[in-house]
């Protein structure tokens, strides 16, 4: 039985099939339908909800809100992209979220507010509450930590999600949602893999990212949601911890190199990644929800910078710490992880289309990172 809604949808369809069939000139066909018709979560989006209002007027900055919700600390990028777009947008149009309390020197930094991605309404109130228009979200559960709890990383990694999006789209939110070469899996080209190819990852990790890449440029196709998502490299970055992934230890080395120059590597010596500095990562980011909407020819953009091995990283190491030291202790989960994942992204529709460029090379990287934890001035002095 068709029911009166589903007829008009359906009505509404034909329309803007034909429509868009006719206007050839255009390259990018969206099917924008009104969001009465969103049924992809359990939410229904209501007839008076305000999701006709423009977003934000382009003179003015955006109001954003970051999602990194966090069980220990606020995320490893969360923090470091409200410091950037704070710098960009001034202190208090930039919101960060979380469902812990906050470190006090995140605390003072600037807007804080609760924000739990699986509360549909507590995510509402603080869009409209706040007039936000640009939306970063962040939280997911990491590749190996999602593996550990199958489970919650399903919640929130796509449960999730769906709230996020179902919320964009009802108040005409700028969306930003990052992948990952995690959303590669063993079937796809790994030397360079490029941004279209077959992406048939094995962990739930990268299931819920090639889940939110489709789900994204859906919502853009269907509804006019502005989606924009990069797939990130392992970030290297000194301030944070790294939460529960397969490319931790290109973080955790420099630490370790600091505290007593060893490390134990849990991925083979040989072991391929594509990996960027936090600064290139977050850099891109902005300069991505900035560009202007025909400068995108996709929605989702593969990102690179360098790309190592453990052994490589400890090589450039030595260059500053001769005495450094690393051993392998390989952790199986991660090194299968690791092995189905790319070796090198291909980037090149990146930086045709908004003119990405990377910044740091691996010498650039070891250096900047020692000297955050201080190893260079270390070793000038020994010498
Ligand atoms: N750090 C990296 O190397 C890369 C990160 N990304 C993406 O960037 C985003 C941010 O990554 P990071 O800052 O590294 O992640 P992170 O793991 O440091 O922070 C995300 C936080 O979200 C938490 N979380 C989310 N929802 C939760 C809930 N309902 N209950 C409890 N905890 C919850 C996690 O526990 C974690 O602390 C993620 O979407 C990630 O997939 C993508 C590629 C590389
Ligand atoms: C590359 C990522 O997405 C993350 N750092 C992980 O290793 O899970």
């Amino acid at each position: 039985m068709v029911s009166e809604e589903q007829m008009l949808f359906f009505g509404m369809l034909k329309q803007l099939v034909g429509g868009t069939a006719q206007s050839k000139a255009s390259s990018c066909r969206k099917l924008v339908l009104p969001l009465q018709f969103l049924g992809t979560s359990q939410h229904r989006i209501t007839a008076e909800a305000n999701f006709h209002s423009a977003s934000f007027s382009e003179a003015e900055p955006p109001r954003v809100l970051i999602t990194a919700v966090s069980l220990g600390g606020l995320g490893q990028l969360g923090v470091g992209l409200a410091n950037l777009l704070r710098k960009r947008f001034g202190k208090d149009n930039v919101i960060l979220s979380d469902i812990r309390k906050p470190p006090a020197h995140v605390f003072h930094s600037g807007p804080f507010v609760y924000a739990n991605i699986l509360d549909y309404k507590n995510l509402r109130e603080i869009v409209v509450n706040h007039r936000i228009s640009w939306l970063f979200h962040y939280s997911a559960l990491l590749s190996a930590v999602g593996e550990a709890n199958v489970s919650l990383a399903r919640d929130v990694n796509i449960n999730g999600l769906h709230n996020v999006l179902d919320v964009a789209a009802e108040y005409n939110v700028r969306l930003f949602v990052p992948s990952t070469i995690g959303a590669f899996g063993p079937t796809s080209p790994r030397n360079p893999a490029p941004d279209l190819c077959i992406q048939r990852p094995r962990t739930i990790y990268g299931v819920s990212k090639v889940h939110t890449e489709l789900m994204g440029e859906y919502y853009y196709y269907r509804y006019g949601l502005d989606f924009r998502c990069l797939r990130y490299p392992g970030i290297i970055s000194a301030d944070s911890q790294p939460g529960g992934g397969t490319t931790d230890y290109a973080v955790q080395i420099f630490h370790a190199a600091a505290k007593n120059g060893t490390f134990e590597c849990n991925l083979e010596a040989s072991t391929r990644l594509p990996m960027m500095y936090i600064s290139d990562c977050l850099r891109a980011t902005l300069e991505v929800m900035e560009a202007p909407e025909e400068r995108l020819s996709m929605r989702t953009y593969n990102i690179g910078a360098m790309s190592f091995t453990p052994e490589e990283l400890a090589q450039e190491l030595r260059k500053h710490a001769p005495d450094f030291q690393i051993t392998y202790c390989v952790d199986p989960l991660r090194q299968a992880i690791a092995e189905s994942w790319p070796m090198i992204l291909d980037d090149s529709n990146a930086r045709k289309d908004w003119g990405w460029k990377h910044g740091f090379d691996l010498p650039e990287l070891v250096a900047t990172m020692l000297s955050f934890h201080g190893v260079s001035a270390r070793v000038a002095q020994v010498n």
